[in-house]
């Protein structure tokens, strides 16, 4: 599992080795790691020697690595420029780049239209305006340079620890930022590089190593990230003894007349995800459809018996629909199921959620929801509001309905009630496509249908994740947002990066289980 950390939380790790005379140990760590990354870059696409770079170096202790960075890439060879962004600047760096023998230029109020058309034309620019320590956005003159030099279109943009303007700890960004091609961070990942819209402005993250890891175990992450070996230990490994009750079985209320798809693709995402059974309940019309598709499910027009798990409100729409979601979640509650709240039926929510009920909203229906919600205030928040800070909304909405909620985006973002918060990104925007929610429903209620013991077991594998088991939905929430965009991705590579239908994705899920168990496998001790 990846930890990502708030700056604060990296500050305070940093700080007994601080207390100890080692800061300057540390700086030229994160320099000499920040170098190699550039000179990976620069070597992808051309001769080392003679390539040009330069570094815009802030005051304080970020940019003072940008020019124990540009120091020694100036004694590999490159052409090296500093573009002093204030007045001082960390001294000991400046020194040590003009030994090496670095250009110095210094930013004022009127050259800065002058220098972007300067750094337009560099092999290679490393921002190392703002780190950690930043309050707010750029401002003035380093705005403007950073503004003009994005509508130019640098080629190759690096950022050392953060890209300037963003907020290590939550991913809001403060406009305008350099849109980056690589982010080298230091000690440990910021929560900003792994959540929107920050994450999406920093391009790949390489992380650096510089000696203060040890103290960041002793933190509780701000942010977690599942990797595919979690999702192989975590994927439901089915016993020789298996059959198909003992798989799961997962009811769902999808689709309506006017919104049939919807059931369609949930209901065979749920039954490619390997459940043991799935029992639909909707409308003759959207059965007919579901059936054609996934023979294997049963439409059930009475009492649906014994499920695990429900899945309820893609496609669902009108007062039939409604009234099938409202007994399913009646059940559910008195039985201590776990659901999947998602589309229609995010609208009949009870007052207060168990935890082990997972709301699904895309940014427009959680703003539609926390609007809804008596606790949310005067002031309504908007679609953009969400976007803009998704990590805070998020939280907000679980603690507020109690519920696990799983946040949808190019990072799909999962808070549980008690503040545990998952980001999943291995998607493709080709994903956003019609249906692409529905199919992700049926996969989260195929997992949660096969992981309910799993997840109660305090020897399983949930329980290894080191979560209380209040948190541990989340973690299924994780891995399921985890599967789905893994999915999309490789349904889009097998027709090289092109487009994808919602439907693509489901098929692609057997291949997703099946390469990441196979590989789990293959290397567990
Ligand atoms: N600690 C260590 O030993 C290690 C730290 N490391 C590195 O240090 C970075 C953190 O360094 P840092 O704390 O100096 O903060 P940083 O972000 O460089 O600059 C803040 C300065 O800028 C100013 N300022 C603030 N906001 C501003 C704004 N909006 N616009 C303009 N100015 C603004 C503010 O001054 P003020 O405005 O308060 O006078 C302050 O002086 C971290 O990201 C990593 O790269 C690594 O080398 C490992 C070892
Ligand atoms: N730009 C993107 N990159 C990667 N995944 C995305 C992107 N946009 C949306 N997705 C994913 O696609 C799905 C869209 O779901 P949703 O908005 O409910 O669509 P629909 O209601 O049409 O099914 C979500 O799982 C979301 O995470
Ligand atoms: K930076």
């Amino acid at each position: 599992m990846i930890s990502a950390f708030t700056g604060q939380q990296i500050r305070d790790a940093e700080q007994p080795l601080l207390d100890a005379g080692e800061g300057a140990v540390l700086m030229q760590r994160a320099a000499y790691g920040l170098a190699q990354a550039v000179i990976r870059e620069v070597k992808k696409r051309r001769r080392l020697a003679g390539a040009s770079v330069t570094v815009l170096a802030g005051k304080g202790n970020n940019g003072g690595d940008g020019l124990y960075a540009a120091a020694h890439l100036a004694r590999r060879g490159m052409r090296t420029t500093a573009v002093l962004a204030a007045d001082a600047v960390h001294a000991e760096a400046l020194a040590g780049f003009k030994a090496a023998g670095g250009q110095v230029l210094q930013l004022g109020p009127s050259n800065a239209e002058e220098l972007a058309v300067l750094c337009a034309g560099e092999d290679v620019i490393i921002d190392a305006l703002l780190g950690t320590g930043a309050r707010g956005g750029l401002r003035e003159a380093s705005a403007e340079l950073v503004a003009a030099l994005q509508e130019l279109g640098p080629r190759l943009v690096v950022a050392c620890d953060v890209p300037s303007g963003l907020d290590a700890g939550t991913g809001e960004v403060h406009w305008p930022v350099l849109e980056v091609d690589v982010t080298v961070t230091f000690g440990g990942f910021k929560a900003g590089l792994l959540t929107d819209p920050g994450e999406g402005c920093a391009g790949r993250v390489e992380l650096v190593q510089i000696g203060i890891e040890s103290a960041l175990h002793h933190q509780a992450p701000e942010l977690r990230r599942l990797s595919a070996r979690d999702l192989g230990a975590l994927l439901p490994h089915p016993v020789r003894r298996a059959h198909k009750y003992s798989r799961g079985v997962l009811g769902i209320v999808a689709g309506s007349s006017r919104f049939a798809g919807a059931a369609v693709l949930s209901v065979h995402a749920a039954a490619l995800t390997g459940v043991g059974m799935v029992r639909y309940l909707g409308p003759e019309s959207a059965a007919r459809m579901v059936l054609t598709r996934t023979p294997e499910a049963l439409w059930e027009t009475q009492d649906p018996g014994r499920v695990q798990a429900w899945v309820m409100g893609p496609g669902v729409d009108g007062e039939e629909q409604l009234h099938r979601a409202g007994a399913a979640s009646d059940g559910a509650l008195r039985d201590g199921l776990p659901v999947v709240v998602d589309a229609g039926a995010l609208s009949i929510l009870p007052d207060r959620c168990p935890p082990h009920w997972i709301l699904t909203p895309h940014a427009g229906e959680l703003a539609a929801l926390l609007d809804s919600l008596p606790s949310t205030g005067e002031v309504a928040v908007t679609r953009a509001d969400v976007e803009s800070r998704p990590l805070h909304f998020v939280r907000q909405a679980a603690q507020q309905t109690g519920a696990t909620v799983l946040l949808k985006g190019a990072t799909t973002l999962v808070a549980s009630p008690s503040g545990i918060v998952f980001s999943q990104s291995e998607g493709t925007p080709w994903m956003a496509t019609a249906g692409s929610g529905d199919v992700l429903a049926g996969v989260l209620g195929a997992l949660l249908a096969q992981a309910a013991e799993e997840i109660a077991d305090d020897d399983g594998a949930y329980a290894a994740l080191g979560l209380d088991p209040e948190d541990r939905w989340a973690a299924v929430a994780a891995a399921a947002a985890s599967v789905h965009a893994r999915a999309g991705a490789l349904a889009s590579m097998d027709f090289d990066g092109g487009p994808i239908t919602a439907s693509a994705i489901a098929e692609a899920v057997p291949r997703v289980i099946g390469s990441l168990s196979a590989e789990y496998d293959r290397t567990r001790p």
